[in-house]
C-alpha cells in the first residue's frame, strides 16, 4: 500500500508542486494521474521511490517511512519498485537480453553491468520475462535496431525481472503513435492485473487512462481535484482538473 499523509514538496527555487496531498493507494491498483502540464503530476509519482524528497508530511510504501531510508536502504527498497520513463532508458547499442539482465545487479556500475558474467539461471528469468511481454524473439537483437513500443517493452521487461510490487510510469506512451501506444497499455494492464503489481502512470492521453486505468487522479496547481473511478469521469470533471483549457484539448472531445 501506498500512503501520502500530508504531503508537501517545495523544490529549491520555491515552486510548491505538491500541496496537502493525502492518498491511500492498495496493492494491485491501476492508477492513471493526469492533469496539465507542470500540475505536479510527475513530482507525485517521483516521491514514492524517493527520486524526490518530500518536504513535509509522511510517504509510507508497505508500511516503510520512506523518508527515513537512508543509502543502501534506498536501493534495496527501489528494487521492489520498477519505473518506466517516456525514453526507455535503455542501452540501445546492447542488446535486448543484456538489457534486462543489468536488472539483476542493481548495485553494480552501468560498465560492470554490461561486462557481466551472468548465471543460466539470470539468463532464463530474462528471458521469461521478454516472453511475458511478448518480445521473446528479439532477446539477442541490439535494442537500437526496435521499434519504439518494442523498446518500450523491454523497459518493462527489465522492470518486471527485478519482480517488483509496484511500477510507476512517467509518460510511458509519450513518444510512441496511437496503435503502439495501446499494445504497450495492454501489456501494463496484463501485468496489473495478472500479477497483482500496482501501477500508477502519469499520462497526458485522457482517453487511455479512462479506457485502462481503474482510478484517475485528477491534480491541478499540486493539488488533487479529483479522485475516483475511471467511469465516474465526467466532462465537469475534466473542466475541474484542466480548467478551461479543457474544452481546447482534442483528446478530451471524446471523454463522456
Ligand atoms: N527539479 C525541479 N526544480 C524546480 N521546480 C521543478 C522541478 N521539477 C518540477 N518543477 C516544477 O514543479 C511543478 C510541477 O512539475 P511536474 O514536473 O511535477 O509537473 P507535471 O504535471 O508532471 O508536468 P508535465 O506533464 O509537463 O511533465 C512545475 O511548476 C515545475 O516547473
Amino acid at each position: 500500500m501506498i500512503e501520502f499523509n500530508h504531503v508537501n514538496k517545495t523544490y529549491h527555487n520555491g515552486t510548491n508542486a505538491l500541496k496537502n496531498i493525502n492518498l491511500k493507494i492498495e496493492q494491485g491498483e491501476f492508477v492513471a494521474v493526469i492533469g496539465l502540464s507542470g500540475a505536479g503530476k510527475s513530482t507525485l509519482i517521483r516521491c514514492i521511490n524517493r527520486m524526490h524528497d518530500i518536504t513535509s508530511g509522511h510517504l509510507y510504501v508497505n508500511h516503510v517511512d520512506v523518508s527515513k531510508l537512508k543509502g543502501k536502504q534506498i536501493r534495496r527498497f527501489r528494487r521492489r519498485i520498477g519505473m518506466i520513463f517516456q525514453s526507455f532508458n535503455l542501452v540501445t547499442r546492447m542488446s535486448v537480453i543484456k538489457n534486462v539482465l543489468v536488472s539483476f545487479v542493481p548495485d553494480l556500475p552501468m560498465w560492470r553491468k554490461l561486462t557481466g558474467v551472468f548465471t543460466k539461471e539470470h539468463k532464463l528469468k530474462a528471458l521469461e520475462a521478454l516472453d511475458k511481454v511478448g518480445i521473446l524473439d528479439k532477446a539477442y537483437v541490439r535494442v537500437d535496431q526496435l521499434s519504439g513500443g518494442q523498446q518500450q517493452r523491454v523497459a518493462l521487461a527489465r522492470t518486471l525481472a527485478q519482480n517488483p510490487d509496484i511500477l510507476l510510469a512517467d509518460e510511458p506512451i509519450a513518444s510512441l503513435d496511437p496503435v503502439t501506444s495501446k499494445l504497450v497499455m495492454d501489456d501494463f494492464k496484463t501485468i496489473n492485473q495478472t500479477m497483482k503489481i500496482s501501477v500508477i502512470m502519469n499520462i497526458h492521453h485522457v482517453e487511455i487512462a479512462l479506457e485502462y486505468a481503474d482510478r484517475i487522479i485528477g491534480v491541478r496547481e499540486g493539488e488533487i481535484v479529483f479522485d475516483g473511478a475511471a467511469d465516474q469521469v465526467t466532462k465537469e470533471t475534466l473542466d475541474n482538473i484542466y480548467g478551461s483549457k479543457s474544452n481546447e484539448t482534442p483528446f478530451l472531445a471524446e471523454a463522456n
